[in-house]
């Protein structure tokens, strides 16, 4: 494996993270638009390591808004191999209580109004997403967790909702008896297609704030219940990133494509490809386009 180099998307509540060395705030241009904010690079504890706050700081963005591609490309651009992406999340289980982190390992999208792939007419690919997440990046980032006392509930289904609004009480009952979703979000897709098609190691820190509105116990969803529960979150947020050089320094590899998840996967031929597309393309699929 070469060596790796680590990504954090922090979501609503992280906007910037502390102890890197060498810390820079960089400027990137993507050729499709711009990320959602500079990119925080630096070291920490010898990892290379990138930091973006998918909303921007200030929070800027809302989840329809997200540049989605920008981000991956950008972060593929500095070099980066793994990303790490940190969310705030509602359950649909009661074991799965606000605090307690969840990493998914599959996604259902019901978002609408996102740009979702980095290919289209003029070069066309189809990637698996099976298995949408790797899950040795997950398994570390959930060790890190429960490092810092955290509750994690390792596998589950999250559902990706358009947003902004919160769920309708029906559409919270449907997705959690009759689609047997976990958690909800609105931003971890097309994120998690887009590093699929750049080749990178993605895995979902899903943090619990909230249990939506379904349960009996519990009032609906709303910001403030949210915000009360984000600030014990992002610490134990940035405590789990700051496990990570020790892990994934140490870690053997994946074994389940995620870096060569192009290889058979174009299906436009040489001569009929778009060329400016393709010149578009160089830094997410610049491996097997040539
Ligand atoms: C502040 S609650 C709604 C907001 O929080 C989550 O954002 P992120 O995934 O970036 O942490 C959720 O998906 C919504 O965007
Ligand atoms: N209940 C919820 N629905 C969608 N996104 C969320 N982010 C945090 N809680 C959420």
């Amino acid at each position: 494996m070469s060596t790796p180099y680590l990504a954090v998307i922090g979501g609503s509540g992280i906007y910037d993270i502390d102890g890197l060395k060498d810390a820079a705030w960089q400027a990137v241009t993507t050729p499709w638009g711009d990320p959602s904010e500079q990119i925080l690079t630096g070291t920490l504890d010898g990892l290379r390591l990138a930091f973006l706050p998918r909303h921007g700081r200030g929070h800027v963005h809302s989840p329809t808004d997200v540049p989605y591609r920008a981000n991956i490309d950008a972060l593929k651009q500095l070099g980066v191999t793994h990303v790490l992406s940190v969310s705030a999340c509602g359950s649909f289980r009661d074991h799965m209580a606000p605090g307690d982190f969840v990493i998914p390992d599959q996604f259902i999208d019901r978002t609408v109004n996102r740009e979702k792939s980095f290919f289209s007419k003029g070069c066309v690919a189809h990637v698996s997403l099976a298995h949408p997440t790797c899950t040795v990046l997950g398994g570390l980032a959930a060790d890190a967790a429960r490092a810092q006392g955290v509750t994690v509930h390792e596998g589950g289904t999250y559902l990706a909702m358009e947003g902004p609004q919160f769920s309708t009480l029906a559409e919270s009952r449907m997705y959690r008896e009759s689609w047997g979703c976990d958690v909800i979000g609105m931003t971890n897709m097309p994120e998690a297609k887009l590093a699929r098609e750049a080749e990178l190691h993605y895995a979902t820190v899903a943090m619990v704030t909230d249990y939506d509105s379904w349960h009996p116990d519990h009032g609906e969803v709303d910001v403030t219940e949210i915000i009360k529960t984000l600030g014990a979150n992002s610490t134990h947020a940035r405590g789990m990133i700051a496990g990570m050089p020790a892990r994934l320094g140490a870690d053997t590899g994946c074994d389940q494509g995620c870096a060569t998840a192009l290889d058979f996967a174009v299906m436009t031929a040489p001569d009929k490809r778009d060329a400016d597309l393709v010149a578009r393309l160089n830094t997410v699929a610049g491996r097997v386009l040539g």
